[in-house]
């Protein structure tokens, strides 16, 4: 067969791998539930151009390490950790393969509240979904230097978080041309579903060998490193606040607020990411009636549109 083409570029596994792991402990029962990618590059050229599949670690097989190490990783309870702690052995097990790319979407879920003996309680193994955002972690492990000399690039942050605001967005002095139909509004809904992902340095990671699977130790959790789980919390709270607290003149603006809260407030995060969509409301005109529902910051009734919406995104770096 004659060929035109090359192989420029070829990553494969599994995708969408769910995984809920119950951690044990007396009668407290701790939860995480995942959805794990995990992919693999390496010396897997020849199962694409030559149909050889003796290269080929079968996604099947992919899949079944993901539930092993969910089952036996003593990190699992920490995305951060998990994620590597797979990536680490994919590489570690397979000689030809060099670089792991595995990203965790963590579900929501917390404990449900109950009345307790001396008041209001947490219940030690009921829990309730309580926001449709989700926490992600991007581990890309790089063994192409060496299996004794890996280093991971972890990225982390938020997708789905969904928010509003009724007051204190405003929209004015924007480009303004034969296609301007936009009016200004110094009152305005704000909504956006929040995408954050912030990274840190480069880690150096010491491999485990095959037989030492169970016992992969990690780095130490320092306080505002990647393993800080302070950081999350502390991520997601920031962008909160900033959305609620700031008055804002655009997405843009907003965005930039939120991105350096996140950095000040996190000394390991080397650069933030946002993407923000500004889900548009529209206020419903009802003039033909003889109602009044478009002064802005009077307007009671608005029609939600799914489509189209703005993208707003920017990354914002340490200096
Ligand atoms: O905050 C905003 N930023 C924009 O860039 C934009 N464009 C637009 O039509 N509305 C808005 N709002």
């Amino acid at each position: 067969m004659s060929e035109t083409g090359f192989l420029s570029y070829a990553r494969y596994g599994k995708d969408k791998v769910r995984v809920l792991r119950v951690v044990r402990e007396g009668k407290w029962h701790h939860i995480v539930e995942y959805n794990v990618q995990a992919l693999l590059e390496g010396d897997i050229e020849t199962s694409y151009t030559e149909a050889d599949n003796s290269v080929v670690v079968a996604t099947d097989s992919i899949k079944n390490i993901t539930y092993y190490l969910a089952k036996i990783s003593p990190h699992v309870l920490v995305p951060e950790r998990f994620a590597l702690h797979l990536a680490t052995h994919l590489v570690s097990k397979y000689a030809h393969i060099h670089k792991a790319f595995v990203t965790v979407e963590q579900l929501r879920w917390s404990r449900i509240p109950v009345s307790g003996e001396q008041g209001p309680a947490e219940h030690p193994h009921a829990f309730l979904r309580d926001g449709d955002d989700k926490r992600i972690v991007k581990v890309e492990l790089d063994a192409s230097k060496g299996k004794d000399k890996l280093t991971a690039k972890v990225t982390a942050g938020i997708s789905d978080l969904l928010v509003l605001k009724t007051t204190e967005s405003a929209f004015t002095n924007f480009v303004r041309d034969k296609y301007t139909t936009l009016v200004e509004v110094d009152d305005r809904i704000l909504s956006t579903s929040i995408d954050l992902s912030y990274t840190f340095a480069p880690l150096a990671i010491s491999a485990p060998t095959d037989a030492d699977v169970e016992q992969f130790v990690l780095p130490d959790i320092v306080p505002g490193s990647v393993w800080d789980l302070a950081v999350p919390t502390r991520a997601r709270a920031a962008t909160l606040d900033i959305f609620a607290s700031d008055n804002s003149a655009s997405v843009q603006a907003t965005l930039y607020r939120m991105a350096q809260r996140v950095l000040a407030e996190n000394a390991s995060v080397l650069t933030v990411s946002y993407a923000l969509p500004n889900k548009h409301y529209i206020p419903v005109d009802m003039r033909y009636l003889g109602v009044e529902n478009l002064v802005p910051a009077q307007a009671e009734v608005f029609m939600p549109i799914a489509a189209p919406s703005g993208l707003i995104t920017a990354t914002i770096e340490r200096k």
